[in-house]
């Protein structure tokens, strides 16, 4: 029997593989992204990443053992700092402002996708939450490596690739995997695991979709 991080997976691979084939990432790896879909994208990460810190610190409260506890505090704090750290000096290079990030605020796709997120770990069981989570973690690990190999001849879609090629993000990555492995989920509960991890694998192609497309408010 596989493990279940390896049956979660398999689940959502079919998502996965039109995520590494959507435009928005082909063109982050070859630098003839469109600067716009990419101003896009981080000023809906930076409003993705507000909620993602907090699902990240409930799932550490909510955590019935302890390791679990400071490895989702210690992401929420660390892993979160690392990315807006790289957010704030690509909002710099982009010359965008935080107050252009407040006036944009939560376009549809990023609203969807955080009060998911945050339903799931606030309202869900707590190896439900973990199973949502791990997508944000993973999908980003696989993507980065895969575009490390091609890297960019655009230095801003190169420094965000190595962020999430990076060594240090592949190891945070499977703590994660490996919390998942150790969760004892029934099989109601394995089937809602299944769900979560899969939707939010079809929100992260969303999300680049979203970016892609500039897709905004209809009304
Ligand atoms: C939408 C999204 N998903 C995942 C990550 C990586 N934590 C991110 N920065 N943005």
């Amino acid at each position: 029997m596989c493990t279940l991080s390896q049956r979660l997976w398999d689940a959502a691979r079919p998502t996965y593989e039109q995520i590494l084939d959507h435009p928005f990432l082909l063109g982050l790896a070859d630098g003839s992204l469109p600067r716009e879909a990419f101003r896009y994208f981080i000023v809906q990460d930076s409003h993705y990443l507000r909620a993602y810190s907090r699902c990240l610190a409930l799932l550490g409260a909510r955590s019935p053992q302890e390791e679990p506890v400071r490895m989702f505090s210690l992401h929420a704090a660390n892993a979160v700092d690392v990315e807006r750290e790289l957010h704030a000096s690509l909002l710099g290079d982009l010359q965008i402002t935080e107050d252009d990030v407040e006036r944009t605020g939560a376009l549809p796709t990023t609203t969807a996708y955080t009060s998911y997120l945050t339903a799931v770990c606030a309202t869900g069981s707590w190896a439900e939450g973990v199973a949502a989570v791990l997508p944000c973690y993973w999908v980003y690990r696989e993507v980065g490596r895969t575009l490390l190999e091609r890297s960019s001849p655009d230095p801003l879609y190169a420094r965000w690739i190595e962020t999430y090629g990076s060594p240090e993000f592949d190891a945070v990555v499977d703590q994660v995997i490996a919390v998942t492995d150790r969760l004892e989920a029934a099989a109601g509960e394995e089937q809602r695991c299944l769900t979560h991890f899969t939707t939010t694998t079809r929100y992260e192609w969303m999300f680049w979709d979203a970016a892609w497309r500039g897709l905004v408010w209809p009304v």
